[in-house]
């Protein structure tokens, strides 16, 4: 492998202290203490890890931390009554329902009922607006992590030819938007895109959100191109014995290794800067929410 290892584990432990940091700040010189609301409908046993971890970064950073878990069945009307409590909780500052939610539940509905200042997801249609205009917006977390990681390994993103592939709402669509901010000549790539290998290969940042397990060879990368894998992909792995299984990326790690220049690795890259970036969200939203000055090195 050539590439450098862009190590996300790493990079997130660094944000989290900054964001103790400015806990500590808030608690001291304001008497405040950011709190952050995590709903989870239902029983899925990947996103109750998440939660989990969530909960426990959150009290780890001296935030409060305020779950809430509710059952499959748990109707419409009663999560956009738990939504409005939230909205009017002076001790809440961040909200975060958890996706995907029960089929029998209107997710768009959901999260247009979050109020915009506490949506630390970015995912409200205000946010994702102000996001697209170039306005001071609630940023979502994934893609905001890919950002810091590019400024910090690139600094000056402008005039780069940035590739996304993948247009989601709640990673390619907000990346592309992040990456004009930053002066790169955006292409947006997904499922249909024309010879994807040929746009790919134009690409000094290839960021990958498509949710294929290792789509993107390394032949599809330009010579020491920058690379960030937010793919988080369980695929088996026999090798590991009988009915065992592994993370990998939507990028094939070691033949993209051999050729980029830099590279996040799955897992360790985008999903522990993605928790971070919530935290960050969280004192941002406290922040703006009591008219203090934003920590720095935290936003957008
Ligand atoms: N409203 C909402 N917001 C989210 O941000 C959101 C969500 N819903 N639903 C579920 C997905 C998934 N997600 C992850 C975050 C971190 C890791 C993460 O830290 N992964 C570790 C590996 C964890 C493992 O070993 O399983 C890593 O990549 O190194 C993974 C997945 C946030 N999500």
């Amino acid at each position: 492998m050539s590439a450098t290892l862009i190590d996300g584990k790493d990079f997130a432990a660094t944000i989290r202290e900054k964001v103790a940091g400015h806990v500590r700040h808030l608690h001291e010189e304001h008497g405040i203490t950011p709190g952050l609301a995590v709903v989870l409908v239902g029983e899925d046993p990947a996103s109750q890890v998440y939660v989990r971890n969530k909960g426990a970064q959150t009290k780890e950073v001296g935030m409060a931390s305020f779950e809430h878990r509710l059952p499959a069945e748990t109707s419409e009307a009663e999560l956009l009554a738990l939504i409005d409590r939230l909205n009017g909780a002076p001790a809440v500052h961040g909200i975060l329902v958890q996706l995907p939610l029960p089929d029998h539940i209107d997710a768009a509905k959901v999260i247009n009922a979050i109020d915009p200042a506490k949506d630390v997801d970015g995912f409200h249609i205000s946010n994702v607006g102000l996001l697209a205009t170039g306005q001071k917006a609630m940023v979502p977390c994934t893609p905001l992590g890919c950002l810091m990681m590019l400024r910090d390994r690139l600094g000056d993103l402008s005039g780069l030819d940035a590739v996304v592939v993948g247009r989601s709402n709640i990673v390619g669509k907000p990346m592309a938007h992040l990456l004009l901010g930053e002066n790169c000549t955006v292409t947006v790539a997904h499922s249909r895109t024309r010879d994807l290998a040929q746009v790919c290969r134009r690409a000094d940042i290839l960021v990958a959100a498509v949710g294929r397990p290792q789509m993107i060879p390394g032949d599809w990368i330009k010579p020491g191109a920058t690379v960030i894998d937010v793919g988080i992909n369980r695929i088996p792995a026999p090798e590991r014995g009988e009915g065992k299984t592994r993370l990998v990326g939507d990028v094939d790690f070691d033949s993209a290794a051999e050729v980029a220049g830099a590279i996040t690795p799955v897992p360790g890259g985008v999903g522990p800067m993605t928790i971070a970036c919530l935290l960050a969200n969280t004192v941002t939203a406290c922040c703006r929410a009591h008219g203090l000055a934003e920590p720095e090195g935290l936003t957008a």
